[in-house]
């Protein structure tokens, strides 16, 4: 059986005859287990890719699977093992956070017990009585996540969970994700804000324009990418002088950008010196998955339609 929870291959989607293409041949593999990070910028076709997955919204091409079901013809099988919050559910304002939840339980034919489980997963245990309309935006999150959680899916799949909200709110949600994903649900959840992301996510999918970019483990993604930032008094020259040495130069506002490669930082200095340029900041910049990121999707023209 596939270890994949969620895969694509080649998806498409466009929109109306002549054909907005949201979705360009996407590959996705999702493995079981921890939080996997769906990563693009604004229009990247995250939201769209997620709505096909869970039969919002129909591919115009490719293929689907959902634990290794193919979907959406056998969505009917697999929904039950498959939490989502795409958009906020409806809740009553003047009902408590558990009297919502025990509600939705019984409309979905689930146990009540299992409305306490499914709080404390949140975190909102100690503020369960008290009534919806009193939450802050991020506690409002939290509850929709919570009503997913009522089935106890294998698979959560959370569209910008932290959009909207204050930084508070956002290391709520964050602690959150980490907190299910140790508790052996899978978690897929979609940013274009990386930093937000990075720091609970096993693995990630970075697209572009529908495409994937880059995908696997964030360590593996991130590794042996150390650059150095170099400032000095002639840059222009300074460059010369280190791409004829054989290093990789990018050029920045206010600084040089250096990829070493194999080669020692002294060479840097040793090369300068040899010319009477004499580096004034030498410093590594480690790669995080935001550099990765925009590396990646730096050549990309601005996506039509696509908000800022
Ligand atoms: N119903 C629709 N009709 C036409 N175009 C659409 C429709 N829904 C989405 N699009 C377009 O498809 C592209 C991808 O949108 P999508 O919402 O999937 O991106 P996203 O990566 O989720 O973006 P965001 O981070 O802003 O939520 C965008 O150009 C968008 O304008």
């Amino acid at each position: 059986m596939s270890d994949l929870v969620v895969e694509a291959r080649g998806l498409r989607k466009d929109f109306g005859s002549h054909g907005r293409t949201a979705v360009d041949g996407l590959d996705l593999s999702v493995p079981r287990g921890g939080v996997h990070g769906f990563l693009g910028p604004n229009g990247s076709g995250k939201t769209t890719t997620i709505r096909m997955l869970l039969g919002l919204a129909r591919s115009t091409g490719g293929t689907m699977r959902l634990f290794g079901e193919p979907v959406p013809e056998r969505l009917p099988e697999v929904m039950g093992r498959v939490g989502a919050v795409v958009e906020s559910p409806k809740f009553t304002p003047t009902f408590s956070a558990r009297a919502n939840l025990e509600l939705l339980a019984r409309a979905g034919g689930i146990d009540v017990k299992r409305v306490g489980a499914a709080l404390h997963q949140v975190g909102l245990s100690g503020r369960e009585g008290d009534r919806y309309r009193t939450y802050s935006l991020g506690m409002k999150q939290r509850l929709a996540i919570a009503a997913t959680l009522l089935k106890d899916p294998e698979l959560l799949i959370l569209d910008e969970p932290t959009n909207g909200l204050d930084p508070a709110g956002i290391r709520e949600i964050r602690e959150m994700i980490r907190a299910l994903g140790a508790q052996g649900v899978t978690v897929l959840v979609s940013s274009h804000i990386l930093a937000e992301i990075q720091q609970v996510c096993d693995s990630v999918s970075i697209i572009g324009r529908g495409r994937l970019l880059a995908e696997g483990r964030v360590d593996e993604l991130v590794a042996g990418g150390t650059t150095y930032r170099l400032v000095v008094s002639q840059p222009e020259r300074a460059a010369g002088v280190l791409e004829d040495a054989g290093i990789v130069v990018g050029r920045e506002a206010d600084h040089l950008a250096l990829d070493l490669g194999d080669r020692e930082p002294e060479e840097v200095a040793r090369a300068l010196a040899g010319h009477d340029l004499w580096p004034r900041e030498l410093t590594p910049v480690r790669r995080d998955l935001e550099s990765v990121f925009l590396q990646l999707t730096s050549t990309e023209p601005p996506v039509p339609g696509g908000a800022a």
